[in-house]
Parts: structure tokens; sequence; C-alpha cells
């Protein structure tokens, strides 16, 4: 019997060598006519090892290429899973590979380009998995991996959340979610909890938000039961917090958090946190903080693709029973791009609508129904680029100044007005906003809008300043 260990060795002595397994495979025969039988029993294996998440993210994700009789070409979604697949199951592909073809065959992982990757968008519509039943947890019983729909803005979300349900504390703690509202952090905290609940029903999870973190801590000052607070906090296998960017300013309750996460991280219990930006974003979080954050994997959730908009759509309106032609949810994705929670939203008002009218859903009752909040309904038909031209103009400098990388203040500060006007004054979203400003990140829009915002109440020249432009784009 060949034995599995050698084989393994020899896998991961090889793994940094790709050219030479692509030297390898281009001297190598194929040696199985049908790939895609091999590849049956593969996934066949794969089912009765691997939990049904774990099976649906990374090996329903994945696909066969080609193989030889010396590796198998393996295609994943990203590097993330290329990872993955490396470190925790390539050693597993061999060992089955032998026993189905009596070879040695090592795997290749390649990443599929970006353009196709919106085929793995998982649409499963069924929801096996039971959300757990324990209470103390406070989850969401709707926000399981099951429902939870995979695109191209949150699939490392996603993966990274699934490897730390099934390995807590191990690989990447803390593991930091930031992105822009409703786009699915706190489902995604919420799936990490009941996953980790339902392979380890006794693990002590606990889900709060930042501001009941500091409240309970307020309370726990007042009331004089500190210790009741930080067993209750430092005694859980998994702690969720969520929104943390509202520590800012709570400069006892950042305090009590740094021991509270050092105590957590020093026993190996899994922290998960989110939050709108990165914790160096965070206005006054302590550096310590920061720093600890850091110690982890952060991972951004970037609006859905219009093509994840409708699966989530069509998951939703399913588990509603609700007939919704295809090109209706086509419409009705295609009016909310960046916050699923508007998209719900969307949804339940053209139910709502159709149940007021009688009549069924489709593509002209969902215009009606949601005239009065989709974009194209805002008064404003000002473009960003007009309202780049204006500010240029105003400060007298290029609009390659406005769009471009410059740091001076002279280039800044118009630049941060220019995206606070395109918030303010257009039904953009975030990314479009950034993407118009040279490819800015959404973050960077966010951080120029709270400055201005901000600075407006103290600086009565930059209020004149944005007065004079907003009347001269009314003109
Ligand atoms: N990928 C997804 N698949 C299915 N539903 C989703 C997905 N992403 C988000 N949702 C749904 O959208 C809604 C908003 O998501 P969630 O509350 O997790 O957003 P969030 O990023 O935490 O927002 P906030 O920053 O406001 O806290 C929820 O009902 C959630 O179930």
């Amino acid at each position: 019997m060949v034995n599995y260990f050698v084989t393994t060795r020899l896998y991961l002595k090889n793994l940094a060598a790709t050219e030479v397994f692509r030297h390898e495979l281009e001297q190598g025969g194929d040696i199985v006519d049908d790939l895609e039988s091999l590849w049956q029993y593969l996934k066949s294996k794969f089912q009765q090892t691997l939990t049904k998440v774990g099976f649906d993210t990374w090996i329903e994700s994945a696909a066969p290429i080609r193989i030889t009789d010396k590796n198998i070409i393996i295609e994943v979604p990203s590097s993330f899973h290329k990872d993955y697949w490396e470190k925790n199951i390539a050693t597993k592909v061999v060992e089955y590979l032998y026993e189905y073809t009596g070879q040695e065959i090592l795997p290749i992982f390649v990443i599929k380009n970006e353009e196709t990757s919106a085929n793995h968008i998982n649409e499963t519509e069924k929801i096996t998995v039971e959300p757990t039943k324990r209470k103390d947890a406070l989850l969401n019983d709707k926000y399981t991996f099951d429902t939870f729909v995979i695109g191209k803005g949150n699939q490392m979300a996603h993966a990274a959340a699934l490897v730390v349900a099934e390995d807590p504390g191990m690989l990447y703690n803390p593991l930091f979610f930031y992105g822009g509202v409703g786009l699915g952090k706190t489902h995604l905290m919420h799936a990490i909890g009941h996953q980790m609940l339902l392979l380890n029903p006794e693990a002590k999870v606990k889900y709060v938000s930042s501001e009941t973190f500091a409240n309970d801590f307020i309370n726990s000052i007042q009331t004089k039961s500190q210790e009741k607070f930080r067993t209750e906090y430092r005694n859980v296998d998994l702690l969720l917090v969520d929104d943390i960017q509202f520590f800012a300013d709570k400069e006892g309750t950042q305090e009590e958090f740094f021991h509270t996460f050092n105590a957590l991280y020093d026993d190996r219990k899994q922290i998960v946190l989110t939050s709108d930006r990165l914790p160096n974003e965070i206005p006054k979080l302590q550096e310590r903080l920061v720093s600890r954050f850091a110690w982890g994997l952060s991972v951004d959730i970037t609006p859905p693709d219009l093509e994840t908009r409708i699966a989530i759509l069509r998951r939703k309106a399913n588990a509603e029973r609700l007939e919704i032609p295809p090109d209706t949810l086509s419409y009705i994705a295609g009016q909310i791009d960046s916050n699923i929670r508007e998209l719900e939203g969307a949804l339940v008002r053209v139910q709502a609508y159709a149940a007021i009218e009688s009549k069924d859903i489709s593509t002209s009752l969902a215009a009606d129904a949601l005239k009065s909040i989709i974009p194209s309904s805002k008064p404003s038909t000002l473009s960003i680029q007009e309202i780049q031209k204006a500010v240029s103009d105003y400060f007298n400098i290029t609009l390659a100044d406005i769009t471009g990388k410059k740091r001076i203040k002279s280039i800044v500060v118009p630049r941060q007005i220019a995206m606070y006007l395109s918030r303010e004054l257009t039904s953009n979203s975030l990314p479009k906003i950034g993407a118009e400003f040279g490819g800015k990140d959404h973050t960077t829009v966010i951080h120029a809008y709270e400055k201005i915002d901000h600075q407006l109440h103290l600086d009565d020249d930059l209020r004149r300043s944005v007065e004079d432009i907003k009347e001269k784009l009314a003109r």
C-alpha cells in the first residue's frame, strides 16, 4: 500500500513549486477519460467528511479542469479558496485520488477568472440546516449560512466566517468584517454563531452590539457588579461584537474591551467584530485596539452585483412563497444597488402594494410601488461630473486634481467637498462615487462626507463656499 502520509509529504514538499507541477502536467498523458465520474467520487468522499456548509463552500464552488497521470487541475473561485484548499483539503484529494486511480496524483489549484466567477453564485434555494434554538446566544434564527447568498462582494467574508465557525480561535482571530450598511455583516456573524453551536451545542456564544457592550459595562459600574460583567464576557467560546465604530469616544468602554479582548485571545477563544470601516479609520479608537484587531483577518464586504441581488431577491421571494416573474426580480434588483436591507424593503413594499391593489406582481406594478423610493425619483438629476466641474471651477483647480491623489490641502478640501456634494445631491451609491473620483474606496467617500459635514458646523468660510457651489449648481 502506498502510504498516504508519504504522498501527503510529497504533495506539501512540492506545493511551492507550481511551475514544476505545470511542467510535469505537460509531460503527463491523460489517464482518466471520465473526469466527471472521478469528480463525483471525490465529492461523495468529501460529502462524508465535511459539514454541509463546508461542502457547499469549498467543494461545490470548485471544478475539475483536467487530469493526467501526475496532476489534477482544480479551479477555485478566489485566492482565499486556493489557500484553504492547499492547507486543508489538498492532502485528502491526493488520498482519494490514490484510492480511485491507484496512482499518486497531485492537485494544482487555479483561480477562476474574474469575469466568470459570478457563475459560482450560490443560489441554493433549500434551507436544510435548522438554526440553533439556544436563545441565550441571542442569535437571529434567519441569519444562517444557508440563507446567505454568496456573490463576488462577500465570497471571501463568507469563506472566512465558515473557517472560524468550524475551527474557532485558530486561524483568524479576531475576524473583522467591514463594509457599508446593510451588506450582511451582522448576518454572517450570526451564521458563525449558529454553525458553531450546531457543531458544538455546549459552546458558549455571545452576540452583542457595541452599544450593548458599553451599556452592560456602565450598568456593571453603577450596580457594582463588574465581576459578573467580566465573568459573562470572558467565559465564552465565541464573542461577536457588532458595529464597533460606536466605540469611538467611549474611553472607558474601550479600556474594558481591551481587557476582555486580551482575556479571550489568550484563552484562544474566537472573537468576531464588525464595523462600517477599517479599525484604523475609526476615529478615536485606541491605537492598542487598532493593532490588536490587525492580528487576525480583516475582510471587507462590498455591495452585491446585479446577479447576487437577483439571487437574494429570489431566495427571499421563495421563502415568502411569492410568485414574481424573473424580469420583475431583475427590475427591482436594478433599482437598489448598494444596500441589501433596502433591497429586501423594496420587495416587501411591492408585496404590500400588490396586496392592496389585489393584483399579481408584475414589473409595472413594481415600478408603481417603488416610485417614491427608487433613486431616479430623487429631485436632482445632477451628475457627479457636473459637481466635480463646479467645485474645480470654484477653487480654481483642475478636474484631474479633483479626481487625483495629490494630498495638499488646497486640493484635498475641494475634493472632499465634491465628494460630500455628490453624496448629498445625487442618488449615486458610495462605491460609485468613489469610482468617479479616480477609483477611490467607499470608505474614503464616507470619511470625506463626515469630515465636511462636521466642519460645516465649525467653519463659516467652508459653509459659505459649499452654499455658493450649491447655488451655482441649482441654476
Ligand atoms: N448575502 C446575503 N444573502 C442573503 N441575505 C443577506 C445577504 N446580505 C445581507 N442580507 C440581508 O440583508 C439584511 C441586512 O444585513 P445585515 O443586517 O447583516 O447588514 P449589516 O452589514 O450588518 O448592516 P449594518 O451596517 O447596518 O449593521 C439582513 O436582512 C440580511 O439577512
